[in-house]
């Protein structure tokens, strides 16, 4: 093992972190060794995340998941390596999840993580959002690093159930992207977008989580 997994393995097994994932913690850590050992290799993370996986990837996905406790069913749009997708599967074994990914390399890794890790609640959906809207409806969608505000509003709210939600991860100047969302947030039925504290574990601060709900 090289010292940048090293680096990762000494936060992803500090007693915070094992605290924090609880009984999903096993499997936490057996993604994130899955994507250390392949995910550079296979396109899917560049080769200066290995060191800061679970710092900024894995834990940042966590901050989703308290703000999806109504939720009975997820979308994540563009779940790309399964990030926060898989972590929010993980964390959430009561709930239907399903990672849409339009890139084949990708949905080939997203389907031998899921069973890999026996992820019986998730499905793997190839394609791009849009080409979903009709197809199925869930409470919540999640998505991390896909675009800007207006995009996920445009390709993700005709996924969600009137009364769902999007939530988030985006940068800290996500207010700088609401001007520009104002239309396409009242064309597609969406509230005013909600900026939420992320938490923190072990010192790791989560990026920001902006929540927006589908009105009508
Ligand atoms: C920068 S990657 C981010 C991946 C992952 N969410 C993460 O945070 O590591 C963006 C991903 O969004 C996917 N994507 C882009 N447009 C999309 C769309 N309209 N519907 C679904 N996925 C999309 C891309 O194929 C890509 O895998």
């Amino acid at each position: 093992m090289d010292d940048r997994v090293l680096d990762a393995e000494t936060l992803g097994s500090s007693d915070a972190v094992r605290e924090y994932f609880g009984e999903g913690y096993e499997l936490v850590r057996e993604y994130a060794r899955m994507l250390m050992d392949e995910g550079e290799l296979r396109g899917l993370i560049g080769p200066r995340e290995v060191p800061r996986l679970w710092e900024r990837h894995i834990l940042n996905s966590a901050a989703v998941v308290p703000h999806l406790s109504g939720a009975r069913s997820v979308a994540d749009v563009g779940s790309g390596a399964g990030l926060p997708g898989v972590v929010v599967a993980i964390m959430r074994p009561d709930a239907e999840i399903f990672l849409v990914e339009p890139m084949e390399r990708r949905t080939a890794w997203l389907t031998e993580v899921v069973e890999a890790l026996a992820l019986s609640n998730v499905e793997v959906k190839r394609g791009r959002a849009e080409e979903y809207h009709g197809a199925f409806e869930v409470d919540a969608v999640t998505s991390r690093a896909v675009g800007a505000l207006s995009k996920l509003v445009r390709v993700s709210m005709p996924l969600l159930h009137v009364g769902g939600e999007l939530v988030l991860l985006k940068g800290r100047n996500v207010r700088d992207e609401f001007d520009g969302a104002r239309k396409v947030l009242r064309k597609f039925g969406a509230g005013e977008p909600d900026v939420l504290p992320g938490e923190t574990v072990d010192g790791v601060e989560a990026t920001t989580v902006v929540r927006v709900q589908r009105r009508k």
